[in-house]
């Protein structure tokens, strides 16, 4: 079945795009290929992201983050690897608005969300897909109404789901499973429809913690194609993996190594925090 959904898609699923654009469709939805929001500050090839000394701390606990300074580029694909306990899930956690800092400075989307009042956060968190470790579908929703989700909220019509989201699911070999709760579903079956559920909108930046976690080598390979294509239309994706398998896969990405809260060189050394230039 895999092979014959491949054949029907070669590049992102082509609803998508267009059902974001139907009328009364909000935020994300007015955009097109690789163009950003209206108003927004950043330029084409800004930083989407920028961390400067950041650290963080679980309760009275050492820190778990420390002194991270590195910046994303608008339309970059990252993969943030590490070993158990590193800290990827947290700094994840940071880019998708779950957590605050503990100290230093976060620029998203050109605008620092340290200081950010609480009520601007989800109006920011709309703009991000965030692939889950343990997916977080809403069990009383079907496959289907799980991945429509986003879309519904971004006020897309209803009349104009049904392509993008029967669409999507095909594309993660999920056609037959359309109408299945998350309980019923496998954990890959499951993974699969969180991964549909967080790229449908287009978001403009995608956070994905260990996605192809539970499925097996071809359809990680599949996921991931998904990705560098949602990549191709201008989103910066952000992929926490142990797969080294997947790291030769997307040949432009760049590599962020965490090595017990720190970034690390490729080499494993850890990187220290670039000194300012006024310093
Ligand atoms: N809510 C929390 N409260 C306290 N400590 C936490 C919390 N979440 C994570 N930690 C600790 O922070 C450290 C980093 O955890 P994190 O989940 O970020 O690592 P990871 O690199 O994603 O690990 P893995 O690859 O196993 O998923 C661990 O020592 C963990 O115990």
């Amino acid at each position: 079945m895999l092979r014959a959904v491949r054949a029907r898609v070669g590049g992102f699923p082509r609803h998508s795009g267009r059902a974001l654009r139907a009328r009364g469709a909000r935020g994300i939805a007015a955009r097109g290929q690789g163009q950003r929001r209206a108003g927004s500050v950043l330029n084409a090839s800004g930083p989407i992201v920028q961390f400067e000394n950041v650290g963080l701390r679980y309760g009275t606990g050492a820190e778990t983050l420390s002194d991270l300074s590195f910046s994303l580029k608008q339309g970059g694909f990252y993969f943030l690897t590490g070993p158990s306990g590193a800290g990827k899930t947290s700094l994840l956690k940071l880019l998708y608005l779950a957590l605050r800092p503990s100290r230093g400075l976060i620029r998203l989307f050109g605008e620092d969300i340290v200081t950010m009042p609480r009520g601007r956060l989800p109006g920011f968190r709309r703009r991000i897909g965030v692939v889950f470790q343990e997916f977080r579908l809403v069990p009383h929703l079907s496959a289907y109404d799980n991945v429509a989700l986003p879309l519904r909220v971004s006020g897309v019509a209803e009349a104009d789901l049904h392509h993008p989201v029967s669409e999507m699911l095909a594309w993660v070999g999920l056609a037959d499973r359309a109408s299945a709760r998350p309980a019923t579903l496998s954990g890959g079956e499951q993974q699969r429809v969180a991964i549909a559920r967080a790229v449908i909108g287009r978001p403009e930046l995608l956070v994905a913690d260990e996605p192809t976690g539970n499925v097996d080598p071809d359809m990680a390979k599949r996921l991931l194609h998904l990705f560098d294509s949602l990549n191709k239309l201008g989103t910066t994706v952000v992929v926490a993996t142990h797969d080294l398998h997947l790291l030769s896969r997307v040949q432009r990405a760049e590599m962020l190594r965490l090595d017990r809260g720190q970034l690390a060189d490729p080499t494993g050394a850890l990187r220290h925090p670039p000194q300012r230039p006024d310093a």
